[in-house]
């Protein structure tokens, strides 16, 4: 409007005489609506960029991998759904935001959680890292038991604080992170992104809820690292990550302290050992193995210097997924309110291994065993990015405190693995449970 008005104050000026002066003042004039419409036009696009584009909580997480998304969350249709999935259905039941519900560890512990008639609201950010139509198919199983995934970031306090505005959560079970530890190399900002800010923004946020849940989170094997004494035991040394994935946890861990040292947050972190199983994750070996072998390409398998075997702990999914309910089930209430600490808060960590460590040559020979196919194997010398030569967890803490105690081996966990495997993928990639 202002705009045409400087337009038409420009039209009429009358053509009177003293050209020179007329002139001059023609062209400031000029000089100056042209200055005015630029101005407009800048502030136009601000305003177009600020407020007419979705809320802020719709910018993509992390730009540099993810498309461009937007999550739309609110209204009162989308806050009955949260409610409604957070009803506590068992007597003395909990009520629990599962971060990252539609990955692999957060599917089945939402399931778990579900089954027993606890509240469960899960909230993922659905992004790229790895195929997302399985994130979607995880979604959809949970959606049949009555979880409800709310789609956003952990980066999102605004988010983040309708959801505790909305439900009162006694837990929050935060799976949320950017997994893998050889990626790190390639998109290292991804890491900070979610394993460090994405966790600061939730505990923020946790801190000034009223009441303030209890938290369990993952951690990682990879924070033992470099070290050699096996098993590696909680009270281990944890300085020395090989990889960046590695050290994010292990800020994570540091972070996990600071929060409960100042704001009294109970705080359990779970070091998971190479969690395994149906509904896995298409970036770890197991699964990728397992596709390459069936369609018979070479898989390449890591060997320590001098032909040195590389080991992991591998975990069953259902024992990680007892380990987490688990740890929630002891976790204690946090003792802040208002943002205060009010006294001194529970902090845990725990190994979630399954303290029997497997040459990866012979997790390829139990898969060439179910698969019916002989792999192409190509050994070579573990390249030098995050990767460590073994795994091996001490569990007696966990066993002692949480009562955990996995009981299925590679071979079991596997012929599992291999039969979901296989039903999801020749079924279209959409029902198997
Ligand atoms: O416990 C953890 O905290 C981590 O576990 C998992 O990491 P890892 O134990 O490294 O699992 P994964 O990549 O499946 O490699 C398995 C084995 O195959 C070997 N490996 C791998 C790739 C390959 O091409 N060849 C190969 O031999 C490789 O050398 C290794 O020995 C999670 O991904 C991680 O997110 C984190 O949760």
């Amino acid at each position: 409007m202002s705009q045409l008005k400087q337009m038409s104050h420009l039209d009429n000026i009358p053509s009177t005489p003293g050209k020179f002066k007329m002139e001059k003042r023609l062209r400031w004039h000029s000089s100056l609506a042209k200055l005015t419409f630029w101005s407009f036009v800048f502030l136009g696009l601000i305003f177009i960029f600020f407020f007419l584009s979705p809320s802020s909580s719709s910018l993509p997480s992390d730009p540099s991998r993810r498309s461009l998304r937007t999550y739309s969350w609110g209204g009162p249709a989308w806050e009955k759904r949260v409610r409604s999935s957070a009803k506590v259905r068992a007597r003395n039941g909990i009520s629990v935001l599962v971060t990252g519900a539609a990955g692999f560890v957060g599917t089945h512990v939402s399931a778990a959680l579900k089954r027993r008639g606890d509240g469960v609201v899960g909230l993922d950010n659905f992004n790229d890292y790895y195929d997302p139509s399985l994130k979607r198919a995880r979604q959809a199983l949970l959606e049949r038991t009555g979880v409800f995934i709310v789609e956003g970031d952990i980066n999102d306090s605004e988010l983040l604080r309708k959801l505790f505005e909305v439900v009162a959560f006694t837990h929050v079970m935060h799976l949320a992170a950017q997994a893998g530890v050889r990626y790190a190399m390639e998109n290292p900002s991804s890491y900070v992104h979610s394993n460090i800010a994405g966790l600061v923004n939730l505990l923020e946020v946790c801190k000034s809820a009223n009441p303030q849940p209890a938290i369990v989170w993952a951690s990682s094997s990879s924070v033992y690292g470099l070290n050699t004494k096996v098993p590696f035991s909680e009270r281990d040394r944890t300085d020395q990550p090989a990889s960046l994935y590695a050290a994010t946890k292990k800020a994570g861990e540091e972070i996990a302290h600071t929060y409960n040292h100042i704001y009294g947050l109970s705080l359990t972190g779970l070091r998971f050992f190479t969690v395994y199983g149906p509904w896995g994750r298409p970036d770890m070996a197991y699964f990728f193995f397992t596709k390459d072998i069936l369609k018979g390409k070479s898989i390449r398998i890591f060997e320590a210097p001098n032909h040195g075997t590389v080991a992991r702990d591998f975990t069953y999914i259902d024992d990680i997924v007892k380990g987490c309910v688990a740890a929630l089930d002891t976790a204690e209430k946090s003792t802040g309110s208002g943002g205060k600490k009010k006294g001194p808060a529970q902090l845990r960590v725990f190994n979630l291994g399954n303290t029997s460590p497997v040459p990866v040559t012979d997790l390829v020979s139990i898969l060439e065993r179910l698969l019916k196919v002989k792999a192409k194997r190509t050994m070579m010398k573990m390249p030098r990015n995050g990767d460590v030569q073994f795994t091996h967890a001490n569990i007696s803490l966990a066993q002692r405190e949480l009562g955990y105690k996995p009981t299925t081996d590679l071979q079991t966990g596997l012929k599992k693995f291999v039969r979901w495997y296989i039903k999801y993928y020749s079924a279209g990639e959409k029902s198997a449970q």
